[in-house]
C-alpha cells in the first residue's frame, strides 16, 4: 500500500494543496527562516505601501511600474513557497496514508499468565503480547515464544509474508503488521507515540525535519550575500544622487531582489525535501537529511560478503572426506554437528546428506547438548551423551580446537581447503574431538553485476572494504571475483567497528550495512548505518536508516542519491549566483546610461529602456524558480566520477549556463515589455 502510493509522483491533490500552502507560507513568521526570501518580502511589502500610498512618501509614484514590481516580487516569493510545499507535499500524502493504517487495535496482554484485553495504545515497554493467526500485532517488539509468518505489506509493500521466531537476527516485529499464520508471544520494545510507524510518519510528514549542518553553512553564505548586496544598494541611492540621478526605492528594491541569490534561497529546502523523499520512494528510510547527505560524502564503504557482496544462501554441495575418512563417515558426524542448528548453512548439511541417499543415527543426539552457531567461535555442534565433542566450523577454527586436544592435522586437509576456498565456496571443517572427517563445501555466487558496480564507486574515489568471517583464501577469492579494494577475513564483529574507527580516525566517512544485534555498536559508529528492516531493533535503533526490503547492496545506490543531492544543491547554487551576475550588467547601465553616456557601453544587451530593463530583470528573476523546480526536485543528471571532475564539469555547465541564460531570457522579455512599458 505504501509502495503503490510512493510510486504515484504528483497528483493534483498535491499540487492543489501545495498552491494553498504557498500563500499560507507567507506568513512573515514562517518566512523569517529563510533570509533571502524574508528580506524579499519586506522589499514587497515596501513597494505595496509605495504603491497605496504615493503622496504620503513623497514618491510621485509610477502606479503602473510600481505595480507591476509588486506582482513580480509577490510571485517571487509564491513560487519559492510553491517549490518547498511541492516537496513536502508527497511525504504528507504518504503520512495521511500510514496514519489511516493506523487503526486502534486490541491487545492480548499477558498478566501473570492470563490474557487481559487492552487496547494497544495502553501498551508499554515490557509488557508482553500473545498474537494470533489473523490478529495484528499491536506493538514493535520481539518474539519470545513460538514462530509465525507476518505480513508486513502496511510498512515494506512487500506481500509475501516473512517468518519471525524467537532468538537469533529474525525476531523482531512491527506494529501493524499482521499474523498470517500460528501464534507468538511478543515483548514489547516500544511506549507509545515512539513506535517504528509513528517514526515512518513524522519522517514523511517531514515534521522532524532539522537543516542539515551543510544547509546551515550554505545558508549563512547566502544570508552573508543578501547582507552585502543590502549595504551596496542601500549607498548606490546617495552616490546616484551624486552624479545627478535620482533612483527611486522601488527601482532600489527590485535591483536588491535581482542581486540577491533569491533561485537557490527558493530552492534550497525544496532541493533537501526531495533529496530525502527520493530515499524513501527507494523504500529506504533516512532518520534524517544529514545521514542522506553523509552518503554523498562517503569515503570509505564496509560490505559484508555473505548476503551483500554473494547472495548468501551458502548451501552445502559436497562432502569432501580428508585422511582416513570416507563420504558416509563424515555425512554422518556432519549431520550429528547440524541436527538443531538452525543456520540455512546447518540445514542445508541435512538436506545435502539426504540428497545424497546417506543417513546416520539419530539415537546418538539424543539428550545431547547443543552448541549454536557464534560468529566468535565460527563453530557448532553438539556434545553427545556418551562424552564425544561434535563439532563443525571454520577450518581454521576448527584446526585450533582439534590441536588443543592433542589431535592431528590431515595432510589432505590443506589441499582440500584450497580446492574449495580458490573456487570462492566457504570450507567446514568437522571433528569429533582430537579427529577431523573432512569437509563441508558450502557454495556461494558472487552477485551478477557486481563488478561494475564497485568499478562506479571507485571512480567517486569510494574505498570498498569487504568483511567476511570466511577465510583468507576464499575471501581473497571472492574480493578478486567481485573487484573490492580491500577485504579483511576471519573478521569478527568487533573489528568491524575498529575498521570504522580507523578510517574515521583519517577524517574519512564512512558507510555500513547490518542486522545483528551485534552489528548495532558498529552500524551507530559509522557515519552512514544501513540497517535491514528483518534484523533486530537493536540494529534498527543504532543505525540511521533502514533498508525496508532489506537488501544490503543498497548501500550503493544510498550514496548515489547523497551524492546526486549535494550536486543538485551545488549546481543550483552555481546558476543562482552566476544568474546574478548577469542581472546586474542589465539593470546597472540602464539605471545609469541617462545621465552618464558612457555607460551605455556596458549595456551590452540593448534593452529597451532602464525601466524596461529592470522589470524584464525582476521577472526573468522570478520565473526561473518554478522553471527550476523539477531539477530541484528530480535532481540533476548523474554520472558516477570524481569530485573534482564533477566540480570542474558544474562550474562549467551551470556556472557558464547560469550567466548566459538570464542574458538571453532578460532580452526576450525586455522585447515583451518594451512593447507595452
Ligand atoms: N552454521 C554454522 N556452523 C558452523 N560454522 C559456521 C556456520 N556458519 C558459518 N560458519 C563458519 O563461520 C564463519 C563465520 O561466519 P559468519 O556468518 O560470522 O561470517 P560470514 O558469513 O562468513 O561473513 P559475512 O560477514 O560476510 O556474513 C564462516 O565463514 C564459516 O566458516
Ligand atoms: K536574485
Ligand atoms: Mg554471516
Amino acid at each position: 500500500m505504501m509502495n503503490q502510493q510512493r510510486k504515484k509522483l504528483l497528483t493534483r491533490e498535491i499540487v492543489g494543496q501545495a498552491v494553498i500552502d504557498s500563500v499560507v507560507k507567507l506568513n512573515p513568521k514562517v518566512m523569517m527562516r529563510n533570509p533571502v526570501m524574508f528580506v524579499v518580502e519586506i522589499g514587497t511589502i515596501v513597494v505595496l505601501l509605495l504603491t497605496m500610498f504615493p503622496g504620503y512618501f513623497g514618491t510621485e509614484g509610477r502606479l503602473g511600474f510600481n505595480l507591476t514590481v509588486f506582482f513580480t516580487l509577490l510571485f517571487t516569493l509564491l513560487f519559492a513557497n510553491f517549490a518547498e510545499a511541492l516537496a513536502e507535499g508527497r511525504g504528507k500524502a504518504q503520512a495521511d496514508s500510514l496514519k489511516s493504517s493506523k487503526r486502534e487495535v486490541a491487545a492480548n496482554k499477558l498478566v501473570d499468565s492470563k490474557i487481559v484485553i487492552v487496547l494497544a495504545a495502553e501498551l508499554r515497554k515490557g509488557d508482553r503480547v500473545v498474537v494470533e493467526q489473523g490478529e495484528m500485532i499491536p506493538g514493535d517488539g520481539e518474539v519470545i515464544e513460538g514462530l509465525a509468518s507476518v505480513d508486513e505489506s502496511a510498512i515494506t509493500g512487500e506481500s509475501a509474508p516473512v517468518i519471525k521466531e524467537a532468538g537469533g537476527d529474525f525476531c523482531s516485529v512491527t506494529g501493524g503488521t499482521k499474523v498470517v499464520s500460528d501464534r507468538i508471544v511478543v515483548r514489547i520494545t516500544s511506549d507509545p507515540g515512539e513506535s517504528f510507524i509513528d517514526r515512518m510518519i513524522s519522517l514523511v510528514e517531514g515534521a522532524k525535519r532539522q537543516k542539515t549542518p551543510n544547509e546551515i553553512a550554505l545558508n549563512t553564505l547566502l544570508t552573508s550575500l543578501t547582507i552585502i548586496f543590502l549595504l551596496v544598494v542601500v549607498t548606490l541611492a546617495p552616490i546616484a544622487d551624486y552624479v545627478g540621478v535620482h533612483i527611486e526605492i522601488p527601482v532600489l528594491i527590485a535591483l536588491l531582489v535581482c542581486l540577491i541569490p533569491t533561485t537557490i534561497g527558493g530552492l534550497l529546502s525544496a532541493i533537501g525535501i526531495a533529496g530525502m523523499d527520493r530515499v524513501t520512494q527507494f523504500n529506504v528510510l533516512a532518520m534524517s537529511g544529514k545521514a542522506v547527505e553523509a552518503a554523498g560524502d562517503i569515503n570509505t564503504m564496509i560490505l559484508d560478503k555473505t548476503g551483500t557482496i554473494t547472495f548468501g544462501n551458502r548451501m552445502a554441495s559436497e562432502f569432501a572426506p580428508v585422511g582416513q575418512a570416507d563420504v558416509q563417515e563424515l555425512a554422518a558426524w556432519a549431520a550429528i554437528s547440524s541436527v538443531k542448528d538452525e543456520t540455512p548453512e546447518g540445514r542445508s548439511v541435512l538436506e545435502l546428506m539426504k540428497l545424497q541417499g546417506l543417513s546416520y543415527d539419530n539415537a546418538l543426539t539424543e539428550g545431547g547438548s547443543f552448541i549454536e552457531f557464534k560468529a566468535e567461535t565460527r563453530m557448532s555442534g553438539i556434545d553427545l551423551t556418551d562424552g564425544r565433542h561434535v563439532r563443525k566450523g571454520s577450518v581454521d577454527a576448527v584446526r585450533q580446537w582439534v590441536l588443543a586436544q592433542g589431535g592431528e592435522i590431515p595432510e589432505s586437509l590443506m589441499q582440500e581447503t584450497n580446492r574449495i576456498a580458490s573456487a570462492g565456496g566457504t570450507p567446514l571443517a568437522v571433528a569429533v574431538d582430537s579427529r577431523i572427517f573432512g569437509l563441508i563445501y558450502l557454495k556461494d555466487t558472487v552477485k551478477p553485476g557486481m563488478k561494475e558496480r564497485f568499478e562506479q564507486l571507485r571512480s567517486m574515489g569510494i574505498r570498498t572494504v569487504m568483511c567476511t568471517g570466511d577465510n583468507p583464501l576464499t575471501a581473497a577469492t571472492i574480493a578478486r571475483e567481485a573487484g573490492v579494494d580491500d577485504f579483511i577475513a576471519e573478521s569478527k564483529p568487533e573489528d568491524k567497528i575498529a575498521v570504522i574507527r580507523r578510517e574515521q580516525a583519517e577524517g574519512k566517512l564512512v558507510a555500513m550495512t547490518g542486522d545483528g544485534t551485534n552489528d548495532a555498536p558498529a552500524l551507530a559508529q559509522a557515519d552512514v548505518g544501513l540497517a535491514m528492516n528483518s534484523g533486530t531493533n537493536a540494529a534498527k535503533e543504532a543505525a540511521n536508516m533502514i533498508d525496508l526490503d532489506s537488501d544490503p547492496s543498497k548501500i550503493i545506490e544510498v550514496v548515489a542519491i547523497g551524492k546526486q543531492l549535494l550536486m543538485t544543491r551545488g549546481a543550483l547554487t552555481t546558476f543562482s549566483i552566476a544568474n546574478d551576475v548577469a542581472k546586474y550588467f542589465a539593470i546597472i547601465p540602464a539605471m545609469f546610461m541617462v545621465a552618464i553616456p558612457a555607460m551605455s557601453a556596458l549595456n551590452v544587451m540593448r534593452l529597451g529602456s532602464p525601466m524596461s530593463a529592470i522589470l524584464s530583470a525582476l521577472i526573468f528573476n522570478a520565473i526561473i524558480i518554478p522553471l527550476l523546480i523539477p531539477l530541484a526536485m528530480k535532481g540533476v543528471a548523474y554520472k558516477p566520477m570524481s569530485s573534482m571532475k564533477l566540480l570542474s564539469r558544474n562550474l562549467l555547465i551551470y556556472g557558464l549556463g547560469g550567466v548566459l541564460a538570464p542574458f538571453a531570457g532578460i532580452k526576450l522579455i525586455d522585447m515583451l515589455v518594451h512593447l507595452w512599458v
